[in-house]
């Protein structure tokens, strides 16, 4: 069997259709807002939540059955209607190259997602190529315990570290050293200023810093 091949997508501003407005097409939809997605929900029937986004402007909401033209120009489509004839036709509509969800049958999409959870810029994304869902699930539950927001805080000066070394250390392999060091278990613990003057010592060791 061949694997799914694991992508983190850049989708902001791209054009994302929900077919659906049930509570999979919401959950959906939650994960394309927080990429900041240009999303577009089909369904008669929405959720409340739903609702309340299409009516604060964060989605557009096109209160009507599913027809093919719907599809056209999506960068992505996820269609997650109760019926599989439904979620058949979006996908008979669609263009084969297009990113295609199918919630009810992972074997006629080209795309599952994962379960995930998200501490400042780090993305634990969790897959069981669809065995188990709910096990992804509760696997990305026992992995978050061990990522607090200290570890979103820790992240954001690496983030920041490797800015500074990229744009004043020349040599290749100082650069690797500095960014291997700081990412001791020593650094991660200690206060945000002490970690700070170590890694500026860091910089500095070995002769200044390259021009
Ligand atoms: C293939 C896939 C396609 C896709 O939708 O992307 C798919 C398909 C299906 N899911 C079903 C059921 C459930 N799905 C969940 C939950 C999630 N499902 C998600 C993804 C995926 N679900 C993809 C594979 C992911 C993987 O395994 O790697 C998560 C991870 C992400 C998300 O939805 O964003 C999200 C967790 C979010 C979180 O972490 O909180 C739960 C648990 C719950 O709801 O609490 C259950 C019930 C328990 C169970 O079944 O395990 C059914 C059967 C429907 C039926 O009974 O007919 C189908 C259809 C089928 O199997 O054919
Ligand atoms: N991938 C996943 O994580 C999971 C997927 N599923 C699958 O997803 C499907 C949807 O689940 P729910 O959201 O709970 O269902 P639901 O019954 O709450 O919602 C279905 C939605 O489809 C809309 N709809 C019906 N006909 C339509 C049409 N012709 N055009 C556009 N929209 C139409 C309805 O208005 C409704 O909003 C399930 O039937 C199941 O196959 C179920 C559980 C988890």
């Amino acid at each position: 069997m061949s694997h799914y091949y694991p992508i983190m997508l850049n989708i902001q501003g791209k054009k994302a259709i929900v077919v659906g407005g049930g509570t999979i097409a919401e959950r959906k939809i939650r994960g394309l807002l927080e990429a900041d997605a240009d999303i577009t929900v089909i369904s008669p029937v929405a959720t409340e939540q739903i609702s309340r986004w299409a009516a604060d402007q964060q989605i557009q909401w096109k209160q009507k059955n599913v027809e093919p033209s719907d599809t056209d120009g999506a960068f992505l489509v996820i269609t997650a209607v109760n019926e599989p004839a439904v979620n058949q036709k979006v996908q008979d509509s669609a263009d084969p190259e297009q990113l295609l969800c199918r919630s009810d049958d992972q074997t006629k999409g080209n795309f599952i997602l994962p379960s995930l959870f998200r501490q400042g810029k780090l993305t634990v994304a969790v897959s069981t190529s669809g065995a188990s869902p709910g096990l992804a699930k509760r696997i990305t539950k026992e992995l978050s315990s061990s990522y607090d927001e200290s570890f979103g805080e820790y992240l954001e000066f690496l983030d920041r570290c490797r800015i500074h070394v990229k744009s004043v250390i020349r040599e290749p392999e100082r650069r690797k050293s500095i960014l291997t060091q700081i990412l001791d278990q020593e650094f991660q613990d200690m206060s945000g200023q002490e970690r700070e003057q170590r890694f500026l010592a860091l910089c500095s060791e070995g002769g200044r810093e390259d021009e």
